[in-house]
């Protein structure tokens, strides 16, 4: 079976390097003239992957937006992941999930054992537990080919206060889970399946991302402030494995298709400017 990173790799190489968020912001519902409810979040949301799914390599549901409508919601998520993924697109669904070992691996049973409703291809988790509890989402994802990124430093600012912390041996917790992602990734070719999430709002921080060998989601651009600019400062190197994600930069060009398509083309041509 072909692992995560070797899918990425490819549906980069082929559709550029991005991924679009699907966020139904209720003030997003509004200005595309929708009801902030589960019949608006569906045309919503099926209106990106109408627009998107067959062009951009990754599409990213967050998932709070689904989940603030109840089981209605989660069915519109179920639905939408199950049509991104027949029209090509990579599913990153962003859940940020961790728990202790024995709940992580029912959480990776949710999102990533194909038998369930809402296999994504990949997930978003967070290592507040410590990188360890997480091994068995890193299992599900190496024994189905499925791919999870791990939060290392996020893009808001309240971030710093705990991913710039320094622990006994010198190393910012943030350098911790890059060194602990890295190790697992090693000799994985052509990209390792475990990736890291980095904001492209952070600047230089001097954390050491070369050794990663994994994918590299870096949120924050558009909306938050960050640009494809700020990329080339702060993955220098590791340039080549960053996966740019933006939503409401993207998302703020519906409801029409055509316009949707040509902000995502917009955010990739400029995005490959600087990665390549
Ligand atoms: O994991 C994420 O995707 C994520 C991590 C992070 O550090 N910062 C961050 O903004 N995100 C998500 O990325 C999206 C950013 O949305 P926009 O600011 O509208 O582009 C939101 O869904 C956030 O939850």
């Amino acid at each position: 079976m072909e692992s995560f990173g070797s899918r990425l790799h490819r549906a980069t190489a082929q559709r550029g390097p991005l991924c679009v968020g699907i966020d139904p912001h209720a003030a997003l519902l509004a200005r595309w003239g929708l009801s902030d409810d589960v019949a608006g979040l569906e045309r919503f949301a099926r209106t990106v992957v109408e627009a998107l799914a067959d062009r951009v390599a990754v599409l990213k549901p967050q998932s709070a937006f689904f989940e603030r409508f109840g089981s209605r919601g989660i069915a519109v998520l179920e639905s939408i992941i199950r049509q991104s993924r027949e029209a090509g697109a990579l599913v990153l669904l962003d859940v940020k999930r961790g728990d202790i070992g024995s709940t992580m691996a029912a959480y990776a049973d949710a999102y990533l054992n194909p038998d369930s409703a809402l296999c994504a291809d990949a997930i978003t988790v967070s290592p507040f537990l410590g990188v360890g509890s997480l091994r068995p989402a890193f299992d599900m994802a190496a024994a189905h080919g499925g791919g999870v990124f791990v939060l290392a430093l996020t893009s808001n600012p309240e971030g710093v206060a705990v991913q710039h912390a320094v622990g006994a041996d010198g190393r910012t917790v943030a350098q911790t889970v890059i060194d602990e992602i890295s190790q697992v990734n090693a000799g994985a070719d052509p990209l390792g399946s475990l990736g890291l999430v980095v904001g492209a709002t952070i600047g230089e921080t001097g954390h050491d991302l070369s050794k990663v060998n994994g994918p590299l989601l870096a949120p924050g651009l558009g909306a938050q402030g960050g640009s494809p600019a700020d990329l080339r400062r702060i993955f220098g190197e590791s340039l080549r494995n960053v996966l740019p994600s933006y939503s409401r930069e993207v998302l703020g060009a519906g409801p029409e298709v055509a316009s949707l398509r040509a902000a995502a083309d917009r955010a990739v041509t400029a995005c490959s400017a600087v990665i390549g």
